[in-house]
């Protein structure tokens, strides 16, 4: 398990702020949801965590190694990441994919040992596609594509998982499972989620961007409030507990007029 933390961080394109001094911190073993609308940043962020793009300021550090400092071999030994709709050449088998899950710790030429197979079982096992290892990847339905992406991080052995909207073309029973799994794991894992109650359940913080900026952070009970739903999604919602598990629930009611967020109703009254 490892910390990561990342200290003032903006990045740009073409002279638009796309992230604004952007601050946070995953806890050894916690995990952390990055909320935000369509478009508020999380992508970006998650590259930016993983070393995919360079920021123009701040930083981002494992424990208490800059990611600049760090080899990338040594991050690609601790650091899994799970993008959105991966695509993989279509002749490769589902196994294969998840072989990919070991390349860090094997030398070029060197043949999977006894041991790595043993992984590779455990984490095609864990994702539920063990019957479909033979399969060609292209044949593979989205969902079970994100399983196999997960299998292959899980391969990895990693301390970090970044994972982006690892749930979008999941079942309700493969949602829940993932985020059990995730939560079971000794990772710390920084998620990008769309669904407020699947974050309010299975998050230990949260951090909502908008906009390119953390709008706020904080636990589920404080962060998942009705006015910032509003303010944030342009979402009118109600909050309660779930009465058989106590966890917080987000019931939506309506999208606030014409989708003007009460945050921009009160600028446009300010002008
Ligand atoms: N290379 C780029 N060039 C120009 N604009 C970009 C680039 N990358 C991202 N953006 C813009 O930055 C904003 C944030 O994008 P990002 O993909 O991080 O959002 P997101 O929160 O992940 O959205 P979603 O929920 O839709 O996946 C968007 O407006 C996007 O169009």
């Amino acid at each position: 398990m490892g910390r990561i933390t990342a200290t003032e961080l903006s990045w740009s394109v073409k002279g638009h702020r796309l992230l604004d001094n952007i601050e946070m911190t995953a806890h050894d073993g916690k995990i952390v949801g990055l909320l935000g609308p369509n478009g508020s940043g999380k992508t970006t962020l998650l590259r930016l965590l993983a070393g995919l793009r360079r920021p123009d300021t701040g930083t981002v550090r494992y424990d208490d190694t800059s990611l600049h400092d760090l080899k990338r071999r040594m991050l690609a030994r601790r650091l899994a990441v799970v993008e959105q709709d991966v695509t993989a050449h279509n002749h490769v088998s589902v196994r294969q994919v998840v072989e990919l899950g070991r390349t860090p710790f094997r030398g070029h030429f060197d043949a999977l040992t006894e041991h790595d197979q043993r992984i590779i079982d455990a984490a095609l096992e864990r994702v539920d596609v063990t019957d479909k290892q033979h399969r060609s990847w292209h044949t593979l339905s989205g969902g079970e594509k994100q399983r196999t992406q997960l299998a292959r991080a899980l391969a990895q052995e990693p301390r970090e998982i970044l994972l982006d909207e690892p749930t979008n073309h999941l079942d309700i029973r493969h949602q829940l499972e993932l985020l059990d799994l995730l939560s079971k794991l000794d990772v710390t894992c920084i998620v990008a989620l769309h669904d407020l109650n699947l974050a309010a359940r299975y998050c230990d913080h949260i951090v909502i961007l908008d906009h390119g900026r953390v709008v706020d952070a904080g636990t589920p009970e404080t962060v998942l409030t009705s006015d910032l739903i509003e303010s944030v999604y342009g979402v009118n919602v109600l909050i309660d507990r779930e009465p058989t598990t106590g966890v917080l629930r987000v019931t939506y009611l309506a999208a606030t007029p014409s989708g003007t967020t009460a945050r921009q109703a009160m600028q446009l009254d300010a002008q």
